[in-house]
Order: C-alpha cells, then sequence, then structure tokens
C-alpha cells in the first residue's frame, strides 16, 4: 500500500509540474526514493515517518494542473499547500478521498471551475483558502463541516448566494470581488463589509445596502466588531459611572443590615488578607473622596475595587482601570470581556457580569476563600468588584490565547499532537481534582468549564480560568437537565454536597470529547455529546477519533480509554459519574503508559 501512495505522489508531481528536467535533483518525488525517510521537497511525514502528513509546496513556479484523484491516494494527507504557484485546471470531486484534510491552501494560482460538491464533505477541514483564483459558479453548502475556521476566497469569480457558513465559529472569511449575489446570511457581528466588498449583487449587513424586497435581518448584534472595540471603552466608563451614581445615592439610605454585613465580611478579610490590602484607604482629591466618605460612614473598609493579593497590580486603583484604554474582546449572554492596558504595561482582562444575583457578602467569601486556595494551573482573581447591578472580576490576560483557539486551528496550522492533549488533560484534571478537595467544604465549583476557559500561560501550560463564577443561568440546557436531576441525598455534610461537583465532572468531560473529536461542541445545533453516543464502538476509530490524531499514529487503544473516562464523565445520571480524584488517576494511567511506549520505542 505504501508503495501505491508513493507511485500515486510521483505522479501528482509529474503533473504538477510537467518539465521534470527542470526539477532540482534534491527533490525526490521519484520512484527510486521514499516520501518519508528519503525527506521528499516539501513532504513531512508523522512521527514514525510511516505516512505523509504534510504536502507543502509553495511559491515554486509549479505550473502544471492538480491531481486531487493521484494525492488524495494519502489518505493520512493533513495539510496540502500550493499558494502562489502558476497551477492551472480545477479541483476534481475526488478531492473528497483526502479524508484527513485539515488544511487546504491554494492561493494564487491559475485554478478555475466549480468548485466540487465534495468538499463539503471533508469534514476535517479546519481552514481553506482558495483566494486569488479563477473559480467561477456557484459555492458548495460548507456549513455541514462544524469545525471550520477560515474560510477565504476572495479575487474569484464566484456566484449565487452565500452559504449559511457557521459564522460564530469561523475566524476568518472573506468572499470580497466576486459575483456574489441576495441577502448576506446573518454573521452574528463577526465579520465587517470588508469581507463581502466588490459583489455588486450583494445586500443586507454588514454591508450597506439595504436588501431590496425581504430585508434582511436587522438585529442590533449583528454590527461591525470594529464598532464594539471603541464602544468598549465607553462602556465601561458608562458602568463606572452608573456605579458611582448608585454609591452616592446608597449613602444616603441607611443600610444597617447590609453594612453589618459588610462589616463582618470584611473583618475576616482583613485578617486573612493582611499583605495584600484591600484598596480602601483612598485619601486623595476629587470624586475617590466621596468613596472614603461612604467608607468611613460605613465604619469599614468597604471600597468598590478590592484588590487581592497580585504583586502584578499591588496598587490597583478604580481609575487606573477606569482611564485605561479598553477593549472589548468577547460578548456573552451574560456579559462582556474587555482587555484593559494600564500606563504600566501589564495588561488585565474585567469580565463584566451581569444579572448575577449573588449576594454582595456571598461573593465577598466566595473571592476570599478563592483566593486562599492557589493552584499553578488555576488563574488567581486579581481584583474584583461588586454592586447590586455590576460585578466586575479581574484577570491577567493571557496572550497565548485559550485551549478552544488551540484545538480549533492554531494561526501557522501547526498540529495539536496526541502527547501534548494528553498532558493538558491530565494537568486540567490535577488542578480541577486540587480546587474540589479544598472547596469541598465550600461547595464552590467552577461551574462554566468549557475550552474557552482553559487559557495558556506563556509556558503554554494550561490555567483554569473564572473557577468560581458559576451563574445559574449561564449554564446550558443540558447542564441544567444535569443540575436538576442530581439528588441531594443529605449524605454529607455542610453545603459541599458531592453531586454539585458533578457539574464540573459534566464539563470536563465534554473538553476530553473535544480533544479526542477535534470537533468543537457549539456549532449550529451540532451536539457533541449525542453525536459521539450515537456512534457505536466498532466505528469510533474511523469516525469518532480527530483525523489529525490518527494520522499522527497516536495510539488507538489509549485515545479508546480516554474516550470511555469522558462517557463515563458526561453519563446522564450525576451520581453515576466519577469523581475527579478518579478521573485524575485513570489519565494518569494512560499517560504514564503513553510515556513508557513512548521510550520503549527509541
Ligand atoms: N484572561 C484572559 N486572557 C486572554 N483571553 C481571555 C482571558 N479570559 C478569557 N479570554 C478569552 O476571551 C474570550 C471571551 O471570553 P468570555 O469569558 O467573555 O467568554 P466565554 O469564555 O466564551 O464565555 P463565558 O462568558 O461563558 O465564560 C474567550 O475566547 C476567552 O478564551
Amino acid at each position: 500500500e505504501k508503495e501505491e501512495v508513493k507511485q500515486a505522489l510521483v505522479e501528482f508531481m509529474g503533473k504538477l509540474y510537467p518539465g521534470n528536467v527542470l526539477r532540482d535533483a534534491n527533490w525526490g518525488w521519484n520512484s527510486t526514493s521514499d516520501p518519508c525517510t528519503d525527506k521528499w521537497q516539501g513532504v513531512t511525514c508523522d512521527g514514525g515517518l510511516q505516512s505523509v502528513k504534510k504536502i507543502v509546496l509553495d511559491q515554486l513556479n509549479l505550473t502544471g494542473v492538480l491531481d486531487a484523484s493521484s494525492v488524495c491516494e494519502a489518505r493520512s494527507l493533513a495539510v496540502l499547500s500550493l499558494n502562489n504557484n502558476k497551477v492551472a485546471g480545477n479541483i476534481a470531486e475526488q478531492i473528497s478521498n483526502c479524508i484527513s484534510l485539515t488544511h487546504l491552501y491554494l492561493s494564487g494560482n491559475r485554478l478555475s471551475g466549480k468548485l466540487p460538491g465534495s468538499l463539503s464533505g471533508l469534514n476535517n477541514l479546519k481552514r481553506i483558502d482558495i483566494s486569488n483564483n479563477q473559480f467561477y459558479d456557484e459555492l458548495a453548502d460548507m456549513s455541514k463541516i462544524s469545525g471550520l475556521l477560515t474560510f477565504l476566497a476572495q479575487n474569484n469569480e464566484l456566484n449565487g448566494t452565500i452559504p449559511n457558513f457557521d459564522f460564530s465559529n469561523l475566524v476568518e472569511f472573506n468572499v470580497s470581488n466576486n459575483n456574489f449575489s441576495g441577502p448576506i446570511p446573518d454573521v452574528k457581528g463577526h465579520f465587517n463589509s470588508s469581507s463581502f466588498l466588490g459583489n455588486p449583487g450583494l445586500c443586507g449587513k454588514p454591508l450597506s445596502t439595504v436588501c431590496p424586497s425581504a430585508p434582511p435581518d436587522k438585529k442590533k448584534g449583528s454590527s461591525n466588531y470594529k464598532y464594539f472595540m471603541y464602544s468598549g471603552y465607553a462602556i465601561l466608563v458608562l458602568i463606572f459611572v452608573l456605579f458611582f451614581a448608585y454609591k452616592v445615592s446608597k449613602r444616603n439610605k441607611p443600610n444597617d443590615e447590609r453594612t453589618n454585613a459588610v462589616k463582618k465580611g470584611v473583618k475576616s478579610d482583613n485578617s486573612s488578607n493582611k499583605n495584600s490590602g484591600i484598596s480602601s484607604d483612598l485619601k486623595t482629591e476629587g470624586y475617590r473622596s466621596e468613596y472614603s466618605i461612604t467608607s468611613a460612614e460605613g465604619g469599614t473598609a468597604s471600597s468598590p475595587l478590592i484588590v487581592l493579593s497580585s504583586p502584578l497590580v499591588n496598587e490597583l486603583k478604580f481609575e487606573d482601570l477606569l482611564r485605561s484604554p479598553a477593549e472589548i474582546v468577547g460578548r456573552g449572554k451574560h456579559g462582556s470581556l474587555y482587555k484593559v492596558m494600564l500606563d504600566s504595561g501589564v495588561t488585565l482582562v474585567v469580565k463584566r457580569i451581569k444579572d448575577w444575583t449573588i449576594p454582595r457578602d456571598e461573593l465577598e467569601t466566595r473571592m476570599q476563600r478563592l483566593n486562599q486556595v492557589k493552584h499553578p494551573n488555576v488563574m488567581p482573581v486579581v481584583a474584583y468588584y461588586c454592586s447590586k447591578q455590576e460585578k466586575l472580576l479581574v484577570y491577567e490576560y493571557q496572550e497565548n490565547g485559550s485551549l478552544f483557539r488551540l484545538l480549533h486551528g492554531s494561526q501557522n496550522g501547526q498540529l495539536f499532537d496526541w502527547g501534548s492533549r494528553l498532558s493538558i488533560a491530565a494537568s486540567i484534571a490535577e488542578a480541577l481534582s486540587f480546587m474540589h478537595k479544598e472547596l469541598c467544604d465550600d461547595g464552590i465549583v467552577h461551574g462554566n468549564l468549557k475550552t474557552s476557559n482553559i487559557l495558556l500561560k506563556k509556558d503554554m501550560d494550561v490555567c483554569i480560568s473564572e473557577y468560581g463564577l458559576k451563574v445559574v443561568e449561564n449554564q446550558d440546557q443540558s447542564l441544567l437537565a444535569q443540575a436538576s436531576s442530581i439528588e441531594n441525598n443529605d449524605t454529607t455534610s455542610g453545603h459541599g454536597d458531592d453531586s454539585t461537583f458533578k457539574v464540573d465532572i459534566y464539563g470536563f468531560g465534554i473538553i476530553l470529547l473535544e480533544l479526542l473529536t477535534g470537533k468543537s461542541v457549539q456549532s449550529n445545533g451540532f451536539d457533541l455529546a449525542q453525536w459521539v453516543q450515537s456512534v457505536v464502538r466498532e466505528e469510533w476509530t474511523v469516525e469518532v477519533f480527530d483525523r489529525a490524531l490518527i494520522s499522527e499514529g497516536a495510539s488507538e487503544e489509549r485515545m479508546v480509554n480516554l474516550l470511555l473516562v469522558a462517557l463515563n464523565c458526561i453519563n446522564r445520571s450525576p451520581d453515576a459519574r466519577p469523581t475527579i480524584d478518579q478521573v485524575a488517576v485513570m489519565i494518569n494511567s494512560i499517560k504514564e503508559e503513553e510515556e513508557r511506549s513512548i521510550s520503549s520505542d527509541q
């Protein structure tokens, strides 16, 4: 079979670069050498040098045609990149044989014809760039490709209407300078007009042309992203002003009960938190003195912005946040996330949660408790602030992004291998196990575990963010169903009932599924858990596991074992789910096996 693949690849190159004689002798690509062990030009293989994973032949003046049927004999091929050559002809339907394909880069060639419909069947595809060619006719409906991150098709001659892509998951999208027509689907505010310009027949948002008969959906949310970036600053200012007004009005109303509650909360805080201090002694001019008066009146040190211990921002003041440039980086149903750049060069994020009906003293106790329980893989809250309408939480900004981004396509197309996925799973499980143990009696769960809340630190180690910000309404329907089916059988003391923590086990199970399948859980009506559960075991290898893992040669046995752990975690009945301790032990043993097998390979 290996021989057949080699012959097919030689044929592919023969058509791609017909002037054989011109080809550099060092290129390989002939039947007397091996693509992997003899390192053919542009070819990358899996670790065991058994199968071809990538073919990158950018900018080599290739003047032939793309023989999809031959190149796709290499079933393990994940990346095919022929950018900036002079390749002509069309893409044949046989491209669908490239079942492992995740990246297809054909930008800057002379390709033409209709894009094959079979392209939409390649459901491992993450990035497609066919820009700057001469493709024409209609696009196949790519919305079926659930994990697609990039679709670049600008500067072609494509026509028809724009299919309804999963715009909330797409990171890059451009169809400008084509002949598309009709209304633009709802891009959910993710893309602005520059992605659509130069198509005379297109109408609707984000373009300024209004559709003639059936006007497009005019949801507010589809305004362009830039607008939100700039409005972020204004919104932040508004929140603080509102808060300030609220504080002043409160000052005139005696509220003994509340003051006492605060007093109590802060008393214990002070004793446990001497060094970090609470930024309460606001002695200076301007409106801040108002806070001082409030504090004095209350007889307590209750400042709005409470800084927990952090070497980064010891002296962080409310005003610093107010003054610094901010931009919005995320907008959810329950609040927004702002990136704030302080004068000192430190970058923070401020998470603003609306409608969180947690009493102030409970939030304070919770924050102080979380501040005592520290784990290197759990992101500490730098500061927080609480009013009736608003809760703000301040964290350090992590420029390496989240597990969501890493998993669903990294910028430079580098693949996220099995070993790293396994270590990440093990680190999360261990950190969570530590937190659950420490916070058992307090009953504080993470509450919203998902890949976008797993961030990557500078050293690319993982860090669980937003621990303890459980907003009940924030949970999706399945979690709500899980939570409501929890039977409190009064077996444990305090409020830290074991089953409370089972919500996190469910969330962690879904993270494992994403690591194993490479698919995103939040896709247009696609339910990852339901889908995996519906696939019979014999089909797991072919259907469920991420093609990238299969082609990398990851151990199927260990992937199956990890999938069994995941399925256990997402059991419908919370009682049947393992504890995070048990999960951590299982994952560690899979990881140890993996390490043993690697060292015995060498
Ligand atoms: N401290 C941080 N540093 C860098 N990026 C962050 C940080 N915290 C969150 N993010 C990223 O910012 C984006 C928006 O985060 P946000 O918390 O608003 O939304 P979310 O995690 O998708 O949903 P939820 O509101 O349910 O937590 C996410 O992609 C997240 O990974």
